[in-house]
């Protein structure tokens, strides 16, 4: 279980950044004040379009940045007071993650397993069963360099599942993906589900949020507009579908007003 209380994230912008973002501003609330809990054997998504905060809430509960304010845990363990147990815990997916293209993807899973402390018989065992997941058995012992880009994505998601972590974060879990891909990790992700993980993504796309999540919070602006199963967001803003639903809110906000 994952609860985020009152999560803000504010940003320092270097000159550089000022200069980008055409702001005279020096700093930039990227999540404000956003309450959310997730559970067991459900997928929850956040879904929003570019710069909404989505990443940035991602990586505060992975621990890979800390919150400006606010309080975030995982299974009872705080993110900030016990990074290392949270750690060991979760996993947080991307498919961009740099894989060394000289080794193979029997040798990458066994370097990863180690690095978590898993033994050589649990790292066997969670090797083969991965492989076989995303159909990379074949290419167990050929060089990650000669691999598709699609079995390249597939090997990271292998790789960062290694430790079989209890609550799994993926941002954008479609993006980049060839539709074969982007169906193999969609159902992966079902499964954990049924495995009982608590499994959290990010996306902007209406049709992944709609088909593969749970329950949604939609974030706009840093701040979550909506949050519940699909049908209750279509109730609370009279809307006919998840993207009608979206641009209703949308345009709440460009106006000022709040639902
Ligand atoms: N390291 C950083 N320094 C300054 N500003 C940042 C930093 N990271 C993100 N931001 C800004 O914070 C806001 C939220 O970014 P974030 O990446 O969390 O959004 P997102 O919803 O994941 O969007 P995207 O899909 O474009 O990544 C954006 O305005 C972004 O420019």
């Amino acid at each position: 279980m994952i609860e985020v209380k009152s999560l803000r994230k504010v940003y320092k912008l270097s000159k550089k950044q000022m200069l980008k973002n055409n702001t005279v501003e020096r700093k930039k609330v990227a999540v404000d004040n956003i309450s959310f809990v997730t559970n067991k054997g459900e997928i929850f998504g956040l879904l929003g379009p570019n710069g909404a905060g989505k990443t940035t809430t991602l990586r505060c509960i992975s621990t890979l940045i800390k919150p400006t304010q606010g309080e975030i845990l995982v299974d009872g363990l705080n993110i900030n007071k016990q990074a290392e147990e949270v750690r060991k815990k979760i996993s947080f997916l991307t498919n961009e993650l740099k894989l060394d293209t000289h080794f193979t993807p029997k040798y990458t899973m066994e370097y990863f397993g180690s690095f978590y402390g898993l033994s050589k018989r649990e790292i066997e065992e969670r090797t083969e069963y991965l492989f076989q997941e995303f159909g990379i058995d074949n290419f167990a012992y050929t060089k990650i360099e000669e691999l598709s880009t699609g079995m390249k994505q597939k090997l990271s998601i292998a790789v960062s599942l290694i430790h079989d972590p209890e609550l799994v974060i993926f941002d954008e879990p479609t993006n980049g993906l060839d539709i074969i891909t982007a169906r193999a990790v969609m159902n992966y992700l079902q499964k954990l589900r049924e495995q009982g993980k608590s499994v959290i993504i990010s996306t902007h796309i209406m049709s992944v949020a709609s088909k593969l999540c749970d329950r949604i919070a939609i974030l706009i602006d840093g701040k979550i507009r909506a949050n519940g199963t699909v049908q209750e967001i279509l109730y609370k803003t009279g809307a006919d579908d998840l993207e009608d639903a979206f641009f209703k809110l949308y345009n709440n906000v460009s106006i000022g007003e709040k639902i």
